[in-house]
């Protein structure tokens, strides 16, 4: 069964059962390859090694690499089970893929759901690979479905609050199709502006350091898409904020959003929400409900992973050499700060209520009540 999940020129995940391919996206900007996940050892590892990122994209990943084993590998194996056995089996590899990465909560929540699926499926003794299968292929298409419609309600919201001839946003990190089943969440709102009466006039994106989502794949996506565009350094937004007012907004995706609206998102994004308020500019979190952990009051329980200090000290880049000799595409790490010095490389940051405008989910836009700093997105998503 081949399920069409592209809603953009990019297909980070390809799925035609049995058979899952994921764009490796360590290669890109320069190469675009694609490679086999054939196991929920081999979706642990492209999700931990960040092969394959971003919170909706690292969920489907994840289901679906059990899928592919579940119809390849461990066929045979599974098939000699009984139902509460093959259930167990798959409860277990969904555990092992629950320890692949800590922040976004769409893996846990998909993690969630599957394992009900798995667990209703054996107490009416029906095929639980069958089950797993179809409701793994059934988050990839949600996915892209729900992005589409992310990007049709934010586009719509940014346009109605945009002033003046001019309408430029900002974003940060990459939330596109390469971080999703296709279209992207905040990067969808970009796309869904640019293809919509082309009511944008310029995207500006920052590097995104350490792991430079932003320069390297945020930058391939607007190239591939042909939105007008410009990379800025991290450092550079305030100014550059205070330099064009026909910058509306900054629009952001997110890893996990509490109950109240406080937001974890790449490492940055805080300091960017801090100087759209200083600005006057609208801070807007594009996130599926899958993004949304009801079960959280606030942002403060949200794990935070932490990465090497290496991708502080070095500057991750590519032998250009190979690159531009058409040779084997080798990643280079030059080494920039001394040998020596400490480092703090958490992977992301937490952005409190207060400083966001909007959050854009397929479900509606939500904002908060009239004086108060935090959202209910428990009651908001309850009242629709
Ligand atoms: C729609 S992707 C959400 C989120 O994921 C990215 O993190 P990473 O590249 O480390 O997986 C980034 O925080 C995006 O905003």
């Amino acid at each position: 069964m081949s399920l069409s999940n592209s809603a953009s020129k990019l297909q980070a995940i390809r799925w035609a059962r049995p058979r899952l391919d994921i764009l490796d996206q360590l290669l890109l900007p320069h190469a675009s390859t694609y490679i086999d996940i054939c196991s929920s050892a081999d979706g642990h590892r492209a999700i931990a090694t960040m092969q394959t990122r971003g919170a909706p994209a690292i969920a489907i990943v994840a289901a679906l690499s059990l899928a592919a084993e579940l119809l390849g590998s461990s066929r045979e194996k599974v098939s000699q089970l009984n139902t509460e056995a093959a259930s167990a089996f798959i409860e277990e590899r969904l555990d092992f893929l629950a320890t692949s990465r800590p922040t976004a909560v769409n893996l846990f929540d998909a993690i969630r759901k599957l394992k009900a699926v798995v667990r209703n499926a054996a107490t009416n003794n029906d095929d639980v690979v069958g089950a797993y299968v179809s409701a793994a292929e059934a988050m990839l298409a949600a996915d892209v479905a729900d992005n589409q419609a992310i990007g049709r309600l934010g586009a719509e919201f940014i346009r109605q609050r945009a002033t003046g001839n001019e309408l430029k946003v900002l974003t940060h990190c990459n939330t596109g199709a390469l971080a999703t089943a296709g279209h992207g969440t905040a990067l969808g709102i970009i796309r869904s502006l640019h293809n919509s009466e082309k009511s944008l006039d310029h995207v500006y994106f920052s590097e995104t350091r350490p792991y430079n989502q932003g320069a390297r794949l945020t930058a391939y996506e607007l190239l591939v898409e042909e939105i007008p565009a410009t990379l800025v350094c991290d450092s550079a937004v305030s100014a550059l904020l205070r330099s064009d007012p026909s910058i509306r907004a900054i629009v952001v995706g997110a890893d996990r959003v509490a109950r109240n609206g406080d937001t974890a998102n790449k490492i940055g994004t805080y300091q960017l929400a801090i100087t759209a308020k200083f600005h006057g500019r609208d801070f807007i979190v594009a996130a599926p409900t899958t993004s949304i952990d009801l079960d959280l009051a606030s942002g403060a329980g949200i794990v935070i992973e932490e990465r090497s200090q290496d991708e502080v000290l070095t500057t991750e880049g590519y032998d250009i050499e190979s690159v531009l000799s058409g040779g084997e595409l080798k990643r280079a790490a030059v080494r920039v700060a001394p040998v020596g010095v400490n480092a703090w490389n958490p992977s992301f940051d937490v952005t409190p209520a207060d400083l966001i405008t909007a959050v854009v989910t397929e479900k509606g836009v939500f904002v908060k009540a009239e004086g108060t700093k935090e959202f209910d997105l428990l009651q908001s998503l309850a009242n629709l």
